[in-house]
């Protein structure tokens, strides 16, 4: 693949991971597209702490059509992303969707057009810190899964060499279900009980986890993911694989006073539940909560 333009839209925990191990790499031109620029940023990643100067956009009308977008930001965020997709989207440009949740496409349609979309179902976990440090925890297996496709396999290209894989998967949205599946048990426990994932290890949030997910597997085998029979004592067991000490993207909001990626998890299931007629009641409790928990930060954060 010859050097490739690539727009990291989003410098946060998993923007940071990403457009670091891009730039370390070495093979492209990595632009990070930001709010705020940010001051140096140091990676630790396994193998040690390097530090990173990348290159930084703040106003997107400086910005113009580039071969990637990587577009990092949380869902609720895409459209407040928007101006960043219209001006870096040209004839030739391809979107990597690195977001939580369903429907990639769909929500970057909008603004980018008709140009090539690639869902990206993304399992390391990411950590950027006031400090000005952006962490990546390696967990068991891949990076990120892709579609078996030409554009999902284009990006598995883009990122070789790099600290980061991506793996092209058949099966690609039975996979996107099974980390939904870990989302809506993981974020919300995590955020509600403002606890990392040593919480998960709880007999009594392990109970509570495996009710939820029973409820969401219900509504993912309805809309066609092939779950296993013990999909969710499966999922549990993913989830103890994961590094204790790391939180969740919506743990991070929470502790923050920051927006929570809500409505692609628990709400998705939530109303996927009432289009196929599954209830979830479970799972709505956990909304309610998750949407109050919402409003009060934005109540607070209305009033400093
Ligand atoms: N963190 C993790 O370990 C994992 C996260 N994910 C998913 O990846 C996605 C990204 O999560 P994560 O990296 O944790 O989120 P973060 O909140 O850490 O980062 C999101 C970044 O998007 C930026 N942003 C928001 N709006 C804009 C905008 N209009 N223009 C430019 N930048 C903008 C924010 O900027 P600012 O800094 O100014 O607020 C922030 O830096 C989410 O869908 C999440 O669920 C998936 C797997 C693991
Ligand atoms: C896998 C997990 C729970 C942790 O990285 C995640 O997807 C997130 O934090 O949003």
């Amino acid at each position: 693949m010859a050097p490739q333009s690539i727009a990291v839209v989003g410098l946060g925990g998993i923007g940071g991971v990403a457009a670091a191990a891009l730039h370390l790499a070495g093979r492209h031109d990595v632009l990070a597209c930001v709010r705020r620029p940010p001051g140096p940023l140091a990676f630790r990643h396994p193998d040690g702490v390097t530090p990173v100067a990348l290159r930084c956009l703040a106003d997107p009308a400086e910005a113009g059509p580039v071969d990637w977008i990587l577009l990092c930001t949380k869902a609720q965020d895409t459209a407040a992303a928007g101006a960043w997709l219209r001006r870096l989207t040209g004839p030739a440009t391809r979107v990597a969707v690195l977001q939580n949740g369903l429907g990639h496409a769909e929500r970057v349609r909008p603004f980018s057009g008709e140009a090539p979309v690639v869902p990206v179902v993304v399992y390391f976990n990411g950590e950027r810190s006031g400090a000005g440090e952006v962490q990546l925890r390696r967990v068991a297996g891949h990076d990120m899964a892709v579609p078996d496709d030409a554009h999902g396999r284009a990006f598995a290209e883009l990122l070789r060499g790099s600290l980061l894989g991506a793996h092209p998967a058949p099966d690609f949205p039975t996979l996107a279900w099974r980390k939904l599946l870990i989302n809506i048990v993981a974020n919300p426990l995590t955020a509600l009980t403002r606890q990392r994932q040593r919480v998960l290890r709880r007999p009594d949030i392990h109970a509570l986890g495996l009710a939820l997910l029973e409820e969401a597997m219900a509504v993912g085998r309805a809309a066609g993911a092939a779950l296993a029979p013990d999909e969710a004592d499966r999922v549990w067991a993913t989830l103890m694989t994961f590094p204790e000490d790391a939180g969740t993207s919506m743990y991070h909001d929470i502790m923050a006073g920051r927006s929570l990626e809500v409505e692609a998890l628990t709400g998705h299931v939530v109303a996927l539940g009432e289009r196929y007629g599954i209830p979830t009641p479970l799972n709505r409790a956990m909304l309610v909560l998750l949407r109050a928990t919402a409003d009060g930060i934005a109540e607070a954060s209305t009033a400093r």
